[in-house]
């Protein structure tokens, strides 16, 4: 009886242990395998990270949550400001990009200042910063916006009005920065935004065309690469030359394709006589670079890649935000509109050149600042963001970070954080920008980190508001947009590296009616 005893605990003993150690623990809300860490849960929820990540960080005590994967892949997630300020300033050195963001990236952005560390960042920085700090470069901006908005979104709209057909606005938003980005950095015009049929460089638009779609494509597959639940997963399809990772290889070699081309067409402009005589006539970034040190094309197409990449689909996610925003507001609108109406009427007062908005008269634009920066705050266009921990810290809040750990903070469960914005946090509320003057009143980028902060801080946020408020002016002053399909909700959220509608946003556009005999336009800047 007594062996008979022993052998049944013998048997179920194996077992025992392996449920034992099988079994999850709790890590905060999370609960943890042995091995495999929060992976099933992360499977789970892998079609709506940023929202599971959203509800896990508001719940927790300082909203800050453990994240364990598999093997010794593990980091925290926070939304707490404090620890924002600490690993993204006040212990910067201890926080670089680190080897993963680099081993993940490095196929499409290379070396580029969104993923190189130390010297090399710095070296880029203070380049790019010099080009950003120009007087010449605000003029420069407004008046190629301004020029994109007459010559080419204007008669686009105005097209679409006539027509009565839908227009996916994310698509013509992000032609538009496209555009504008690559004619200010690199003083070339893609002409993304020309109408298919119209565009006088021909095969050559086609071109253009076809590399912004690689773009668009290498961005979101190299985005996916930080999303395997199993890491490394992404290396096998790379090495079979397989799925995503064979589209990603073609995307990136129509990118480098035109990338070269546009180094060739400036080296070649810069070594003509007429350049030569009379020094940098164009101060555009990649000159800059050019005559700066490294002028290896290799190094100058990351360059290229990277402020495409700043500048393609931030101000087009944030725009494409706001406007589905508005087309639940009206209220909201109708004050835009407003303000856009007082400033005219102001600007022709002054004897302003009637038909424009220039820089001065897009800065009186408060409530508009607000009501562009209050759709920031709920749809960051750069959702989430990660470090990497150097050495062993902790956390303002307390948390305990490994070193090898990633360190992330995410602005899209901030805007919803009532810790951080209070109980009215889901709300869209431009108003909480203004003060009791009606004034724009900024706050701590750590509370509000969607242009990042401390010192990797965003240098194109001057640039992306002139070119935000320029196109918002011009649409709401000039358009009444209604959402095609609209009334069902949220549209799906798309997470590459920026936060993108999953369907686009197709809108009707009208013209509005204007409360004078002739319509104002933004044809010049004064
Ligand atoms: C609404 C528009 C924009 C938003 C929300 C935004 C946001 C950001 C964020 C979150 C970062 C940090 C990225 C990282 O280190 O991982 C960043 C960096 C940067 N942004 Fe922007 N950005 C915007 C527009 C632009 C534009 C139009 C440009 C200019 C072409 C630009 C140029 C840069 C540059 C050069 C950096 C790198 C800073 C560094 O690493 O030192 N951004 N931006």
């Amino acid at each position: 009886m007594e062996l008979l005893l022993v052998i049944v605990i013998l048997a179920l003993l194996p077992p025992l242990i392996l449920f034992y150690l099988l079994s999850p623990k709790s890590e905060g809300p999370l609960k943890a395998y042995p091995l495999i860490g929060i992976v099933p849960q992360f499977v789970k929820h892998r079609h709506r990270l940023l929202e599971w990540q959203t509800e896990l960080l508001t719940a927790a005590p300082t909203n800050t949550v453990h994240f364990r994967f598999f093997g010794k892949l593990q980091g925290i997630i926070t939304a707490n400001p404090a620890n924002l300020e600490h690993f993204l300033k006040s212990n910067f050195q201890n926080y670089p990009k680190g080897p993963r963001h680099t081993s993940l990236m490095e196929d499409f952005l290379g070396r580029g200042i969104f993923n190189a560390d130390g010297e090399l960042w710095k070296w880029q920085r203070k380049m790019a910063s010099f080009e950003f700090n120009t007087g010449s470069l605000r003029i420069f901006v407004v008046e190629n916006v301004q020029q994109e908005i007459t010559k080419r979104l204007l008669p686009r709209l105005r097209s679409a009005a006539a027509s009565g057909a839908a227009v996916d606005l994310q698509d013509v938003l992000e032609r538009f920065a496209f555009d504008n980005v690559c004619q200010v950095a690199f003083n070339e015009d893609p002409a993304c935004l020309t109408a298919d049929g119209e565009d006088p460089a021909g095969g050559d638009g086609l071109l253009r065309r076809g590399f912004a779609a690689a773009f668009r494509d290498a961005t979101a597959i190299s985005a996916a690469r930080f999303r395997y639940a199993v890491p490394g997963m992404w290396k096998l399809k790379r090495l079979l030359n397989v799925g995503s990772e064979r589209r990603l290889k073609e995307s990136i070699s129509t990118v480098d394709d035109f990338a070269r081309r546009i180094i060739r067409s400036r080296k070649k402009e810069l070594r003509s006589p007429a350049v030569a005589a009379e020094g940098f006539r164009h101060q555009d970034l990649l000159s800059r670079f050019i005559a700066g040190g490294d002028d290896s094309d290799e190094f100058l197409r990351d360059i290229v890649v990277s402020f495409i990449l700043a500048g393609r689909e931030t101000t087009s996610s944030a725009l494409t935000w706001f406007f589905w925003l508005l087309s639940e507001r009206p209220d909201v609108e109708r004050k835009i509109l407003e303000e856009i109406r007082s400033v005219r009427t102001r600007s022709e007062g002054e004897g302003k050149e009637k038909e424009s908005f220039g820089f001065e008269e897009l800065r009186e634009m408060n409530y508009l600042h607000a009501a562009i920066t209050e759709a920031m705050r709920l749809y960051p266009p750069v959702p989430f963001n990660s470090s990497f921990c150097l050495a062993d810290d902790v956390l303002p809040d307390g948390t305990k970070v490994g070193k090898g750990w990633f360190v992330s903070y995410h602005p899209y469960a901030m805007g919803r954080t009532a810790a951080v914005w209070g109980e009215d946090c889901g709300e869209f509320r431009p108003e909480r920008w203004l003060g009791a003057g009606g004034e724009f009143q900024p706050v701590s980028s750590f509370r509000f980190p969607a242009f990042h902060c401390g010192p990797r801080t965003c240098l194109g946020k001057e640039m992306a508001y002139i070119q935000m408020k320029s196109i918002a002016t011009c649409l709401i002053e000039k358009f009444t947009l209604e959402v095609a399909g609209g009334g069902g909700g949220r549209p799906e959220m798309l997470l590459s590296l920026t936060l993108r509608m999953k369907d686009g946003l197709p809108v009707r556009i009208r013209e509005r009616a204007t409360p004078r005999s002739s319509s104002p336009s933004c044809k010049t800047v004064s």
